[in-house]
């Protein structure tokens, strides 16, 4: 199975390409800039018609939460009209497309895991590009699996577990937002989850539950709990650690605002395709090892 993936050093993109490279049956290429780029359509569609693969994923994105905040120009362009351009694409060739998006699409003050059907409502810029993407991608290919996830960290790229590290290196305490909840998500898991959905597409050619899916770790956590894991787990591989002291996110004003409420249902995922990340405490500790090993 061959499989196209947008991007080329993303947290997901490296992910993906470093799993499939464990298996002799797939054939996964990245197409990034300056073949691949987002901001022409025209190129998108070059690019992934050239490939001529049997799935692609939409996994680049304009990720920058804050920036997008200045620059909502940019930020539609890649994430609406960039998303929808390589689900067309997928469509021409009458593929299937698996598109990453993000928990920002929900304002975040329901007191429970949103589930797919949950209204939307994004807070910020970035939360409205993505929702539009979502909205564009599925209008562009009717075999569209939209994969919301949330908090995703990884050894690659830029995250919150390798910040927190690389603070720990010269600060002895850090203050971090103890009102935000989510559910931490390694990109390692959801390239697994990615793989995994792509043999049952080619395993099932009647497959018909297109639409909407929640992607995250198992558990949840508060920024600030999961600041004090990633340094629980650094210290007991021989690595940096700091104190956390809770604060409340008006204390830590940012330009986007964030949903104080991230935590995603993975029910459906389950029902529909049988699997479920691990943990994210037991994911973390693979990723922190990692890191410190390197
Ligand atoms: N990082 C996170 O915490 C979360 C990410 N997501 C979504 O998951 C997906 C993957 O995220 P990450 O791997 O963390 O992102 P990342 O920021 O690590 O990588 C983004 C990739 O997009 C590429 N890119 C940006 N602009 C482009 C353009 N104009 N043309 C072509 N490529 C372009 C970059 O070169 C990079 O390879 C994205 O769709 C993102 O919106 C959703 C929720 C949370």
């Amino acid at each position: 199975m061959k499989i196209a993936v947008t991007g080329r050093e993303g947290q997901v993109v490296t992910s993906l390409l470093e799993k499939a490279a464990n298996r002799s049956d797939l054939d996964v290429i990245a197409l990034g800039r300056p073949e691949l780029d987002l901001l022409d359509p025209a190129s998108v569609h070059k690019a992934i018609t050239a490939a001529r693969p049997d799935l692609v994923v939409s996994a680049a994105a304009y990720t920058a939460v804050d920036m997008a905040e200045d620059d909502a120009q940019t930020a539609f362009a890649v994430n609406a009209k960039g998303a929808e351009a390589v689900a067309a694409a997928a469509a021409a060739l009458n593929v299937p497309v698996l598109h990453l998006s993000t928990d920002y699409v929900f304002a975040g003050d329901l007191d429970r895991p949103y589930v797919e059907t949950d209204p939307t409502g994004p807070k910020g810029v970035y939360g409205q590009s993505k929702l539009e993407g979502e909205l564009l991608v599925a209008a562009a290919n009717p075999r569209h699996l939209i994969l919301r996830t949330a908090w995703v960290y990884s050894p690659f790229g830029k995250n919150f577990v390798k910040t927190m590290l690389k603070l720990a290196e010269t600060r002895d305490s850090l203050s971090v937002v103890a009102d935000q909840w989510g559910n931490p998500t390694s990109a390692l898991d959801i390239a697994d989850c990615i793989l995994h959905i792509a043999d049952h597409l080619a395993a099932k050619p009647n497959f018909d539950s297109y639409g909407i899916y929640h992607l995250v770790g198992t558990g949840d956590i508060n920024w600030s709990g999961f600041a004090r894991a990633i340094f629980d787990a650094s210290v007991r591989h021989g690595g940096p650690g700091a104190t956390v002291i809770d604060i409340g996110t008006a204390d830590y004003p940012t330009k986007a605002k964030r949903p104080a409420n991230s935590r995603l249902s993975t029910a459906k995922l389950k029902e529909v395709f049988g699997w479920s990340a691990p943990h994210w405490q037991s994911s973390l500790q693979q990723t922190i090892s990692r890191l410190l090993a390197e």
